[in-house]
């Protein structure tokens, strides 16, 4: 009662942070604040696939930060790997899972912590009880920007058979509202990141019912806004995390179903429900897990740097944002500030041990007392008073 306890957050020391290249600059600068903040000398390691981006930041930031405690570190897999040698005191990676693991396994040799920001299957619900118009729009915003290159984006969409078609009807008219008769034209319409990634999400297509696009063009790495219906669960498009332009319908018969569904698979980086039923949204809430959630809308949970921001399983582990970013680079270090003087009160926890002792330490460590004993809880009013006018000056 008269000690001094506080938290003290503390720098780690030399933090790495890997960004990927579907959002290069936000991936590595807004955990780089964080990073700072809390104190810490950083090294930012961007991806490789988005060059200019990496180019770009590796010519800045020495020009704005201290140059002996930021970095920019730039290369691929064999600099990242020479990298990933030396002892951090943080790792933060985002990226794909496979390369999480890599991650970790280095970053176990030198007992480093790591924060892994990864990716999944992010599935999407629609109820019947919904405004299908407003809920298109919305996953259309959220599916086809960035050309479905977002860790967050609906990967595919699950609802009642009945509501299939009208979601393709609804969806096909957002995109025409966004994108315009010519989406290829439309500057707001972006492109695969490389062929490889190209010939992956065309891969995913085959033997599909495409019920919506499905036109591409390898020269300039063109893939149109695309939907799937009467997805089989079993299909390649539904056993790795898309990350490109085509969402996949995979009908089931009610909520039920689909929180089964959910929980039969890896946990997801993100989670969507739309529904006008409260009820309904926490159920669903409830009955699965996800790295974050988003009811009657897609990616905004992403936006609120009130909320902490990662994912759970394979979708990662730890997070960031807002003051998250701060403690996740920050040892919470407790502090317990003593007095020399009082020692009659601690005499208690020194030998030689007797019943008496175990009861007054039951009392104060267990809050655990024997009713008869009135006598003690006198004492401990006793002990208030005292702690009371010890705070005010008296004792
Ligand atoms: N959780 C999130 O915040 C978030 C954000 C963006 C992307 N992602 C996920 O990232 C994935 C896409 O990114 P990616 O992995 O294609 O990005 P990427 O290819 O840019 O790789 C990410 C980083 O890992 C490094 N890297 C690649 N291979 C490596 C190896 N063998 N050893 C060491 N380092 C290596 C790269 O140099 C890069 O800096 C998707 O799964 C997506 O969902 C997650
Ligand atoms: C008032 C409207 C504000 C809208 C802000 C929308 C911002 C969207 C940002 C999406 C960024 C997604 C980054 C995801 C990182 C993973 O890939």
């Amino acid at each position: 009662m008269l000690d001094e306890a506080y938290v003290q957050p503390e720098p780690l020391g030399v933090v790495l942070i890997i960004g990927a290249w579907n959002y290069p600059f936000v991936l590595t600068i807004q955990p780089l604040i964080g990073a700072i903040a809390a104190g810490n000398a950083v090294i930012i390691k961007p991806s490789e696939l988005s060059e200019k981006t990496a180019k770009i930041l590796a010519e800045l930031l020495p020009q704005y930060l201290d140059q002996d405690l930021y970095a920019v570190i730039n290369g691929g897999v064999k600099e990242t790997t020479e990298l990933l040698k030396q002892r951090f005191d943080h790792i933060l990676y985002t990226g794909n899972t496979a390369v999480g693991k890599i991650v970790m396994e280095a970053a176990a040799k030198h007992l480093t912590p790591v924060t892994l920001e990864l990716g999944g299957k992010s599935p999407c619900y629609i109820d019947t009880d919904c405004d299908l118009d407003i809920a298109c729009r919305r996953i259309t915003w959220g599916k086809y920007m960035n050309c479905g290159q977002t860790c967050i984006a609906p990967d595919y969409v699950l609802c009642e058979p009945s509501l299939q078609n009208q979601i393709v009807q609804k969806i096909k008219e957002t995109v025409k509202e966004f994108y315009g008769e010519n989406i290829k034209e439309s500057p707001d319409y972006e492109r695969i990141i490389n062929l490889r990634h190209f010939k992956r999400i065309l891969n995913l297509l085959e033997g599909q019912k495409i019920a919506f696009g499905g036109e591409t063009d390898e020269a300039t790495r063109y893939i149109a806004p695309t939907i799937l219906t009467d997805v089989d669960p079993e299909a390649k498009v539904m056993q790795e995390e898309i990350f490109g332009p085509i969402l996949p319908i995979v009908p089931v018969k009610n909520a039920d179903e689909a929180i089964k569904f959910i929980n039969s698979r890896e946990k997801p980086l993100a989670f969507y429900i739309f529904s006008h039923n409260d009820k309904l949204v926490r159920r669903m809430i409830d009955g699965t897990s996800s790295g974050g959630v988003t009811a009657n809308d897609v990616i905004m949970h992403f936006t609120l740097s009130s909320l902490p921001f990662g994912g759970v399983g394979s979708s990662g582990m730890g997070v960031y944002h807002g003051k998250y970013t701060f403690d996740t680079f920050s040892h919470q270090r407790p502090c317990l500030l003593k007095s020399l003087k009082r020692e009659g009160a601690n005499k208690l926890r020194y030998p030689p041990n007797s019943q008496s002792k175990v009861d007054w330490a039951k009392f104060f460590l267990l809050k655990r007392f024997n009713k008869g004993k009135l006598a003690l809880l006198f004492l401990a009013f006793l002990g208030v008073v005292a702690a009371v006018l010890a705070k005010a000056g008296y004792y």
